[in-house]
């Protein structure tokens, strides 16, 4: 579970509560406060994801998407900071063993819809971030059979 708290900030377009990024994992269960701030990217654009009392928001992650062979996407959100208001969110991440490795279900697969993904393990995730080439694509893209 993450806590995050982002300080107010009286210059909000000079930075970010949080980078563009998608969630390592299977599902995010977050609950935001009632100060806005968090945006996922949907055609485009980022839109805001209103605040909305006694709810949760529901991210699909990475492993989500590589199991469910891309049905599912696994969206990039970031999080601007509030001119005016602290912001704190409670974020819950499930997933799997960090020895388990993930992959697209067989029973999602056939002829017409071939595998796209690759295995993947936390140990992969590791190796992709800790290498020093500039990260023009994301861990999930990389996991990507061409
Ligand atoms: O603060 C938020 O609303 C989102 C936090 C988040 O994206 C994360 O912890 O992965
Ligand atoms: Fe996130």
């Amino acid at each position: 579970m993450v806590l995050n708290c982002y300080p107010q900030c009286p210059e909000p377009d000079l930075t970010l509560g949080m980078p563009s990024h998608s969630d390592y994992g299977f599902l995010t269960i977050l609950l935001q406060d009632e100060a806005e701030g968090l945006q996922v990217l949907h055609e485009g654009k980022w839109i805001t994801v209103k605040p909305l009392s006694n709810s949760f928001v529901v991210n699909v992650g990475d492993h989500l998407e590589i199991f469910s062979n891309g049905r599912y996407k696994s969206v990039l959100h970031r999080v601007l900071v509030n001119p005016s208001k602290l912001r704190v969110s409670v974020a819950s991440l499930h997933s799997l063993p960090f020895d388990a490795i993930v992959r697209p279900s067989t029973k999602l697969l056939n002829e017409a819809n071939p595998r796209r993904y690759k295995d993947t393990d936390f140990g992969s995730f590791v190796d992709y971030i800790s290498t020093c080439d500039s990260k023009e694509k994301s861990f999930l893209e990389s996991r990507k059979l061409s």
